[in-house]
């Protein structure tokens, strides 16, 4: 496979993971919707709005063209929010050989049925698709900043696991692979709800035991909803699973854990997302997650819980409480 890739979707994670394969010697095009963005992207040689400070290597180019973007390279990496992946398959679709390559970066659910995005591909493009997901704990800002970090990259097909993770694995930046696209798919939306719950406790102030608690609960749902779908156990211990959760669960650069941290502070839904001004993936993720374990039968308090503060305006302390009250039960 030839040492070039397309990346679909200009934010802060597109871009850096462009970074991360033109500075591994790929030639490397990313595509941005809004052509001012893309204008200035290209003036200024780095994505002032979403990575500041990052400048592009001189094998990264970016483009507002669709087309040329697809043709550039038989290998193509959608990192756009999940609100707008059924759309870009869309479009690209007219674009596509008869033998695409797909990679994705993005976590979340099909926004609209709560399909796995593996299967919103089969849905769009057919099953003679060869698709990979890519999840596992990694800020964009410090893989742009050549800071360690170890991905997973899912594919059924090894082959083309492999050939993903060798576009961006180097000595910095360690890509895994693994067969299990559905759990690493589970893992890395999942873990967005849990990041809205850990910061809304966070935000009340509730300590540390309780983040520890909500972790490690969070994680055995995310587990009962994972394996119910068709998950390995074992990916949720591993990078997609407890490393990005432990992740976005703690730290402050997580979009969503701020998203959280503004909600228990007392502040608004909509004030709280103008705030952060970028993606916040478990909103959806938490109706969707919610939705799949009704489905399912899958019990998942802790995202019931998101999902009621989110969608039917329940106060965070009276959620906070609820789970409290649930009735005593045997850990495992
Ligand atoms: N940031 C991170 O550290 C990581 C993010 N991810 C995942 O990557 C995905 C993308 O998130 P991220 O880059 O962080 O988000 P950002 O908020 O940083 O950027 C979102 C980008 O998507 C663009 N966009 C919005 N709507 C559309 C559309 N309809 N078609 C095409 N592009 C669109 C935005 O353009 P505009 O500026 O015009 O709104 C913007 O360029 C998410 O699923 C996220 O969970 C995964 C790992 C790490
Ligand atoms: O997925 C991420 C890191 O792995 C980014 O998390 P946020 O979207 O919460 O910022």
């Amino acid at each position: 496979m030839p040492r070039s890739i397309s990346v679909l979707g200009a934010g802060s994670w597109g871009t850096a993971l462009a970074i991360q394969a033109a500075r591994n010697g790929c030639d490397t095009l990313l595509w941005g919707h809004n052509p001012q963005h893309v204008s200035a992207l290209n003036k200024a040689g780095k994505n002032q709005r979403y990575l500041a400070g990052c400048p592009f290597p001189a094998s990264l180019t970016v483009t507002d063209n669709l087309q040329q973007c697809v043709q550039f390279s038989p290998l193509l990496l959608l990192s756009i929010p999940s609100h707008a992946f059924k759309s870009t398959l869309q479009q690209i679709k007219p674009f596509l050989d008869d033998q695409p390559r797909i990679a994705w970066a993005t976590k979340g659910f099909d926004n609209d049925k709560g399909s796995l995005l593996s299967e919103v591909v089969v849905e769009i493009l057919g099953d003679h698709v060869l698709t990979a997901a890519l999840s596992g704990p990694t800020f964009a800002k410090e893989v742009a900043d050549g800071l360690p970090t170890a991905i997973t990259v899912a594919s059924t097909s090894q082959t083309f696991a492999s050939q993903v993770a060798a576009i961006l694995h180097n000595h910095r930046f360690r890509a895994y692979t693994s067969s299990d696209i559905i759990g690493v798919q589970v893992g890395g939306a999942c873990k967005n709800v849990m990041a809205i719950a850990a910061g809304i406790a966070d935000g009340l102030g509730l300590g540390a035991n309780t983040r520890a608690a909500l972790v490690t609960r969070g994680l055995t749902e995310i587990m009962r909803l994972g394996t119910q779908l068709g998950g390995q156990p074992d990916t949720f211990m591993g990078l997609a699973g407890l490393g990005d959760l432990i992740l976005t669960c703690t730290d402050d650069q997580s979009r969503n854990r701020r998203f959280g941290l503004a909600l228990g502070q007392g502040k608004g839904r909509e004030q709280a997302l103008q705030e952060i001004n970028q993606s916040v993936e478990g909103i959806s993720a938490a109706r969707e997650a919610y939705l799949l374990a009704q489905k399912h039968n899958v019990e998942m308090p802790i995202t019931e819980q998101v999902y009621n503060v989110l969608f039917n305006n329940l106060p965070p302390i009276q959620a906070v409480q609820n789970l409290l009250a649930r009735e005593q039960k045997p850990e495992i």
